[in-house]
């Protein structure tokens, strides 16, 4: 039951004004602290200032903490009254709502704002994904990111229900016949914006760990089966990964084989009778390796590359890396040593051209990954916004300081400048052919440049980033960018992929 609250004038509250008998106003609201005072993490001297106890504490509180500290149950219920006459007026995380913070959102999702590429459908969708997010999704991420554990089979679950394992392997036949996200959009319908909604809106449970728990894995393990599997197998398989019960993994990566794919040492050889492989390797950095049942796994074989789906069985052996990314749930060691086994054969004809099955999906990959962290960086300036204004420094916000605002302007540029060029790269994907042209490839290429976004990272952190008060989200984004730098091709790889296929483009007569 709770506590009846009373109705106190300012003069009531200026009475427990003392060691022992100590009360303060925050937004309207009256905090009982006499007990709690030498409890407070902060100290206690900081309370009985003259200038706190028994006074309206609220820009004070606000320039040291988070408004959640008071949502927390056990602060929450240090509230013995609210001021008469006056309101609580400041909200802190919005559930299934949008951020009115400048910036806080796309444009598309900006009052008075317009965009030529989401149409109502998209908009309709984005709501019901942020609302299925914030509300089934947000609460697992956080506790994971404490407990370390990957996210819970009921989220998994609860997202088989919509089909939206299925939709985040963006736009396509696999859709077909599904009831997405319950009658939401029709399979035809499905676009790669609703795609990008559903990374954007995913990627703002502000766990960087748990969004690749959240089966990262199967975004990038299912694509070559999709694409090139036969039909028995995608019939055994798919349905399996879409519904949660089974999991899958793309292992390409080695210790010395990352960017540089064709460098890879696993074999895979016939067994005597010609029935079976025979599979020897080590896998590394294995997105969901260490819980997957499948492992679409990239073979080293005579006269070429085969791509080679291998389930969890004798001989299989994973073990989690550790890393910065705190949710276990990301990356993992696989060894191959298998006998002959059930392992089945992915093609897309003759065995040397195992390296297309793998390159496949590699730009579609690097597309959701700038899907995410571009909005994980929109997501950490919101962060930075509203610390630089509730936060004084000489007197005033930060924000009142050049040298703050000029960061945060230099913030603000690349960002949306990323969004732009990303919406406009996902518009020509909604419209090409499947096989995309290189220019196209090059603009892919070129935004995973994810320098801009670790220099965010930087600034951010001197703006706000103490992972046990104000900073959390901004702290685990500084701690985490590098992630981002690496996968889908290191970033230098990639910037350098994206020249080269410029230069291929160059016409030849082309002269100054
Ligand atoms: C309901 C009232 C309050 C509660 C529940 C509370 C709670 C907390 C908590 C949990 C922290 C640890 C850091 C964090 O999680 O943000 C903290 C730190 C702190 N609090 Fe409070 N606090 C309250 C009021 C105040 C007030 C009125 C002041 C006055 C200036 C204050 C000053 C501080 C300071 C200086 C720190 C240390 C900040 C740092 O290390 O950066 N607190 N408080």
């Amino acid at each position: 039951m709770s506590k009846e609250l009373k109705e106190l004038t300012q003069e009531q509250v200026q009475q427990h004004n003392k060691d022992g008998d100590l009360w303060v106003i925050i937004d309207a609201k009256v905090y009982d602290l006499s007990r709690f005072a030498d409890l407070h993490p902060g100290g206690r001297a900081v309370l009985v200032d003259s200038e706190v106890a028994g006074q309206d504490a609220t820009e004070a509180f606000y320039g040291l903490h988070r408004h959640e500290v008071l949502e927390r149950p056990q602060y929450a219920r240090l509230q013995v009254g609210v001021v008469r006459g006056e309101k609580s007026v400041i909200t802190g995380r919005l559930i299934g709502g949008l951020s009115k913070v400048p910036y806080g959102e796309p444009t598309y999702l900006t009052e008075g704002f317009h965009s030529p590429y989401y149409t109502e459908n998209h908009r309709v969708f984005q709501k019901a994904v942020r609302k299925f997010f914030d509300e089934v999704v947000y609460p697992d991420a956080q506790a994971r990111e404490l407990d370390g554990k990957r996210p819970s089979q009921e989220v998994f679950d609860k997202m088989a229900e919509l089909n939206l394992h299925a939709m985040r392997l963006g736009p396509g036949k696999h859709l077909k016949g599904l009831s997405l996200f319950n009658g939401l959009v029709k399979p035809e319908e499905f676009d790669y914006f609703h795609e990008l909604i559903i990374t954007q809106e995913l990627i703002r449970t502000g766990s960087r760990g748990y969004a690749d728990g959240l089966l990262g894995g199967k975004v990038i393990g299912l694509p070559p089966i999709l694409n090139f599997g036969s039909p028995e197998l995608k019939a055994k398989v798919v349905p399996e990964v879409f519904s949660a019960k089974k999991f899958i993994c793309l292992a390409i990566s080695e210790a010395h084989a990352g960017s540089d794919v064709l460098g890879m040492k696993t074999t895979a050889v016939k067994s005597e009778d010609g029935k079976y492989w025979i599979i020897n390797g080590e896998k590394k950095w294995i997105t969901n390796g260490h819980f997957a049942d499948y492992f679409t796994t990239g073979c080293k074989t005579e006269g070429g590359l085969t791509v080679i789906l291998i389930p969890r069985q004798e001989g299989v052996t994973t073990k989690p890396i550790k890393s910065l990314l705190l949710s276990d749930c990301r990356n993992s060691f696989c060894h191959l040593r298998q006998r002959p086994s059930s392992s089945r054969e992915i093609r897309s004809g003759p065995r040397t051209v195992g390296i297309f099955v793998i390159l496949s999906n590699f730009n579609h990959e690097r597309w959701v990954m700038i899907c995410a962290s571009t909005r994980a960086q929109r997501m950490i300036m919101e962060e930075c916004l509203k610390w630089i204004s509730q936060r004084k420094a000489f007197g005033k916000p930060l924000s009142s300081q050049a040298v703050v605002r000029s960061q945060s302007g230099a913030d603000e540029r690349a960002r949306e400048a990323l969004q732009g060029w990303l919406e406009n790269v996902t518009y020509q994907m909604c419209n090409m052919q499947a096989c995309w042209p290189d220019r196209l490839l090059e603009d892919v290429a070129a935004l995973s440049m994810r320098k801009i976004l670790r220099e965010t990272a930087y600034r951010s952190l001197e703006d706000v980033g103490s992972p046990d008060g104000d900073g959390p989200l901004v702290e685990h984004y500084h701690r985490t960018i590098g992630f981002d730098s690496i996968l889908g091709g290191a970033e230098d790889v990639l910037g350098d992929l994206g020249v080269r296929q410029a230069m291929r483009m160059m016409p030849k007569n082309a002269r100054l």
